[in-house]
C-alpha cells in the first residue's frame, strides 16, 4: 500500500522548519522537501549573515559615542569568519540528519504539486493529507540595457562576500538597501544609494525616512533620491558604470540590487490542488493560512508580511490547525525593524494608513535626548526619537516607530499595546525602569494629553 504522510512541507526556511518541528513533536508523519538548504534564505543569505556583519559597525558607532570607550579599526577577516560560521558554511547536513533522526522523511529537490494531496520530486510521487507551501521568494532585478555587463549582486552575493569592494552603488531604498548601506559604510566602503522614490522607507512615516537618511549621511553614505538607472556598462578600468535617467553617472566596483522580492510560487502548480495566486504571485490564504482543501501556505510566499517572525508565526498557526487546535492569525502589532545604527523600528499603522481606514488619529514625536536620561548615560552625543499614533476615540495606540539604540527590543511594548489594545490610561500608569529607553513612552503619552487633549 502506498505510504501516506500526515503532512508534506515544501520549503524548509523558517516557516517550514517551525511547522515541521511542531508536527514532528506531536508525533505526525512528515515529509519535507528542500530544493537548496534546510534553513532557507534567512539562515544562509539573509537575516543571519546580515545581522552578524552589521554588529561590528554598530559597536563601533556606539564605542565612538560612549564615554571612556574608543572606536577601533574593524577586522573584516574576523567578521567574515564569524559570518561564515553563523551561516553554517552553507552546509545543512546537520539539519538533514536532525530531521531524519526525529523521524521525518527528507527529500532534497524541487517539489511540485500534482493534485490534491499529491506531490512529485525527483521523479517520485508522494501522498499527504496536508501540504504546506513554504517556498519563500526570489529577488527581483530591474531590466535595463547593459545590466549583464556590470558586476550585479543581490543580497546573496553581498552576504557571502570574501573581499570587500572599495565602492558600491545600492539600488533600492528599503530594508535590504539600508542594512547593506550601514554594513558596507561601517566597514569603510564608499556607498551611494540610488533610491527610485523621493524618500527612503516609503511605507513608514516621513519622519522615519528623514531620520534614516540623516543617520546614513552621518556615516558618509551618499543618498540620491528620485534616481533610476537608465543603462549600465563596464568601464575600461573594470568598474561598473551606471548612467542615471536624471543625468550623470556613477562608477563603482559593484552594484547591489535591493529592489524587492517576488513569491516563489509560479512553478508549484498550486491550481492543481485548488489554490489561486494573487495579483503579485503570492498564494492566496485565509486567516488560518488555509489555501484549499488540505493545502496551506505560510511565510513570504503568501506575500502578507515578508519577515521571518511572520513566517514562524504562520508555521505555528498552520501546525496548530492541522493538530486540531484551530486558531487564526492576527497581523496587528507585528514589528518591522531595519537593523541600522541606530536601529529603525516600526509597528502598526502610520498616520496615512490610519486616515485611509477612516480612523480619527493623533500623533506625537519625542526627541529622546530632550526627554529622558537613558540616551545620555548610553552615549555622549545621544540620538533617538520615538513616534506614537493613537486612535482618539478608542484611546489606544495604533502605531509606533522608534529610531534609537536597541529600538528592535523596546518597540515590543508598542507591539503588545497595539495587539492587546491596552488602554492609554493603563500605559500611563506604568513605571518603566529608570533609566531606560522605555521611559519615552510615558513622555509621549503625557505630551499627547497636554498637546492633543487625549
Ligand atoms: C538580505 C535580507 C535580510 C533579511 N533580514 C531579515 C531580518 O533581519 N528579520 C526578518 O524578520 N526578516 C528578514 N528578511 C526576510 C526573511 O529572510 C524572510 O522573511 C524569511 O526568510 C521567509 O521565510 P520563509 O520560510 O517564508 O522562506 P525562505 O527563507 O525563503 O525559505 C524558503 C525555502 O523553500 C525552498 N524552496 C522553494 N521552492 C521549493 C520547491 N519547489 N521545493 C522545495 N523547496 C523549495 C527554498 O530553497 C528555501 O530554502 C531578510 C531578507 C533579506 C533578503
Ligand atoms: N530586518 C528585516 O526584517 C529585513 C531586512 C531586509 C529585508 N527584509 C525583507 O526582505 C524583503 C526584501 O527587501 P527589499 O528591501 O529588497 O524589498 P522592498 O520591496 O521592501 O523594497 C524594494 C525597494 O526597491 C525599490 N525598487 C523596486 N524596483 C526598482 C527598480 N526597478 N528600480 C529602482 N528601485 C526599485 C523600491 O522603490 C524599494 O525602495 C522585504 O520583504 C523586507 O521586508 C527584512
Amino acid at each position: 500500500m502506498e505510504e501516506i504522510f500526515d503532512a508534506a512541507i515544501i520549503g524548509m526556511g523558517p516557516g517550514g522548519e517551525v511547522a515541521a518541528d511542531r508536527l514532528l513533536t506531536a508525533g505526525k508523519k512528515v515529509v519535507v522537501f528542500e530544493a537548496e538548504l534546510i534553513g532557507g534564505e534567512c539562515a544562509y543569505w539573509a537575516c543571519i549573515p546580515s545581522k552578524t556583519v552589521l554588529r561590528g559597525p554598530e559597536v563601533n558607532v556606539e564605542a565612538a559615542g560612549a564615554a571612556g570607550a574608543a572606536e577601533s579599526a574593524l577586522d573584516w577577516e574576523k567578521a567574515r569568519e564569524y559570518r561564515d560560521y553563523m551561516a553554517r558554511h552553507l552546509d545543512d547536513s546537520a539539519q538533514e540528519q536532525g530531521y531524519a533522526k526525529r523521524g521525518a522523511t527528507v527529500v532534497r529537490g524541487e517539489a511540485t504539486i500534482t493534485g490534491p494531496g499529491h506531490l512529485s520530486a525527483n521523479g517520485n510521487q508522494y501522498l499527504a493529507h496536508h501540504i504546506i507551501i513554504a517556498t519563500g521568494t526570489v529577488p527581483v532585478l530591474p531590466d535595463f540595457p547593459g545590466i549583464g555587463e556590470i558586476t550585479a549582486w543581490t543580497s546573496r552575493e553581498l552576504y557571502t562576500l570574501a573581499t570587500l569592494p572599495k565602492s558600491v552603488a545600492i539600488v533600492g531604498g528599503s530594508a535590504v538597501a539600508l542594512e547593506a548601506a550601514f554594513f558596507l559604510a561601517g566597514f569603510g566602503v564608499q556607498v551611494t544609494v540610488l533610491n527610485r522614490g523621493a524618500r527612503l522607507l516609503r511605507r513608514e512615516e516621513p519622519e522615519v525616512s528623514a531620520l534614516a537618511e540623516e543617520h546614513l549621511r552621518r556615516l558618509g553614505v551618499t543618498v540620491l533620491a528620485s534616481s533610476t538607472v537608465a543603462s549600465g556598462r563596464r568601464g575600461e578600468d573594470g568598474t561598473s558604470i551606471l548612467k542615471l535617467r536624471a543625468g550623470g553617472e556613477v562608477a563603482v566596483d559593484a552594484v547591489v540590487f535591493a529592489t524587492g522580492r517576488a513569491p516563489r510560487a509560479e512553478g508549484l502548480d498550486v491550481a492543481r490542488a485548488g489554490a489561486t495566486l494573487d495579483g503579485k504571485g503570492g498564494v492566496r490564504v485565509d486567516d488560518h493560512c488555509w489555501a484549499a482543501e488540505g493545502l496551506w501556505a505560510i511565510g513570504d510566499v503568501t506575500g502578507i508580511m515578508p519577515f521571518t517572525h511572520v513566517a514562524k508565526y504562520q508555521g505555528r498557526i498552520v501546525a496548530d490547525c492541522i493538530l486540531g487546535r484551530e486558531r487564526s492569525a492576527s497581523y496587528d502589532g507585528i514589528p518591522r525593524v531595519v537593523f541600522a545604527s541606530p536601529e529603525i523600528a516600526a509597528v502598526g499603522l502610520t498616520r496615512d494608513a490610519a486616515e485611509g481606514r477612516g480612523i480619527d488619529a493623533a500623533s506625537i514625536q519625542v526627541n529622546l535626548p530632550e526627554a529622558i536620561a537613558r540616551p545620555w548615560t548610553y552615549e555622549q552625543d545621544p540620538r533617538g526619537d520615538l513616534g506614537l499614533v493613537v486612535d482618539r476615540h478608542r484611546r489606544v495606540v495604533i502605531g509606533a516607530w522608534a529610531i534609537a539604540p536597541q529600538a528592535s527590543e523596546w518597540i515590543h511594548l508598542a507591539s503588545l499595546a497595539i495587539r492587546a489594545e491596552i488602554p492609554l490610561e493603563v500605559l500611563r500608569d506604568m513605571a518603566p525602569q529608570f533609566p531606560s529607553y522605555t521611559e519615552a513612552y510615558l513622555v509621549a503619552l503625557d505630551r499627547l494629553r497636554s498637546d492633543e487633549g487625549i
